[in-house]
């Protein structure tokens, strides 16, 4: 009896502990998991780990249907792969162990900012758009939020300044050197400017949009990104945003809209965007 009591005082002291060091043990492994999930949306190592899942079925299946030759040839293919993959991906590998060691990997999306903070940021785009639109320069401004953009920001000027309204209109001026192309938003930080967004080849577009249109709807067709257009040829303020452009917003409309589309993402929501094919 007094065995059976000790062993049990010993076992719920072992359990408490597990609980415990086991729940911070899956938060760390989830987190982790979530932030590098994030890092590669939008990127080309998405559709290699989803080939991965399927050669990993495939094996796991022919083991169990005892499909000796199919299995050993699988399995050959996957340690061939394995050992291919860190030379295929040497560039995204480094620019994930570069952005580990920055900071970047703990950096907040936009969706996760404070209130204060994102509605702040927010003024300071539809001031700077507004007043683009009022003197015709033209403009493409991209936020981000959880598909990572970092592919796209590097085909752009790296600018890391927090955003004001004065700073955005300084860099579409025409004579600024960063005008062509976009601007990148990440969480308060102008990331990047004169970046090159892949082009929409929807037809439902407007013939009279050109590119900068198509740019912006082009993006967020394979992103979550929300994007602002200035045209320089009307001074029509446009969002696009889901693959849908919405024209010629005032004040009130490009602001409500910011504010709906950049609301915190719920963790279910946050969580369900990883899987959504695009
Ligand atoms: N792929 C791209 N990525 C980012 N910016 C682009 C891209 N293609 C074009 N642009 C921007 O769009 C500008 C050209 O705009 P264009 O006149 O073709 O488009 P638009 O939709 O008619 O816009 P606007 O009404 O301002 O004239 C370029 O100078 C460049 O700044």
């Amino acid at each position: 009896m007094e065995y059976l009591r000790a062993l049990k005082d010993n076992l719920n002291i072992n359990l408490d502990v597990f609980n415990i060091v086991s729940i911070i043990d899956i938060l760390i492994v989830a987190f982790v998991l979530y932030r590098l999930m994030l890092l590669i949306q939008g990127t080309r190592a998405v559709q290699l780990i989803k080939g991965m899942v399927v050669l990993l079925v495939a094996t796991a299946a022919s083991s169990l249907l005892n499909l000796n030759t199919v299995h050993w040839l699988l399995r050959y293919t996957m340690t061939g792969l394995l050992v291919a993959l860190p030379i295929v991906f040497q560039p995204e590998l480094r620019r994930a162990l570069e952005k580990l060691g920055g900071g970047d990997f703990f950096a907040r999306p936009l969706t996760q900012m404070a209130e204060g903070d994102r509605s702040a940021l927010i003024n300071e785009v539809v001031r700077a758009a507004l007043s683009m639109s009022a003197t015709r320069t033209g403009a493409l401004i991209v936020l981000e939020r959880s598909t990572g953009l970092q592919e796209l920001i590097e085909t752009g000027v790296k600018v890391d300044g927090i955003v004001s309204a004065e700073l955005l209109m300084n860099i579409f001026i025409t004579k600024s050197p960063l005008h062509d192309g976009a601007a990148i938003i990440r969480g308060d930080r102008l990331a990047a400017a004169a970046c090159v967004l892949p082009l929409s080849e929807s037809r439902e577009l407007s013939r009279e949009l050109g590119t900068r249109h198509r740019a912006a709807v082009g993006l967020t067709e394979q992103s979550d990104a929300v994007a602002v257009v200035v045209s320089e040829e009307t001074g029509n303020v446009s969002m696009a945003m889901e693959g849908t452009l919405y024209r010629r917003l005032n004040e009130a409309g490009l602001h409500e809209l910011l504010v709906k589309y950049l609301q915190p993402t719920t963790t279910r929501s946050a969580f369900s965007s990883l899987w959504q094919r695009r």
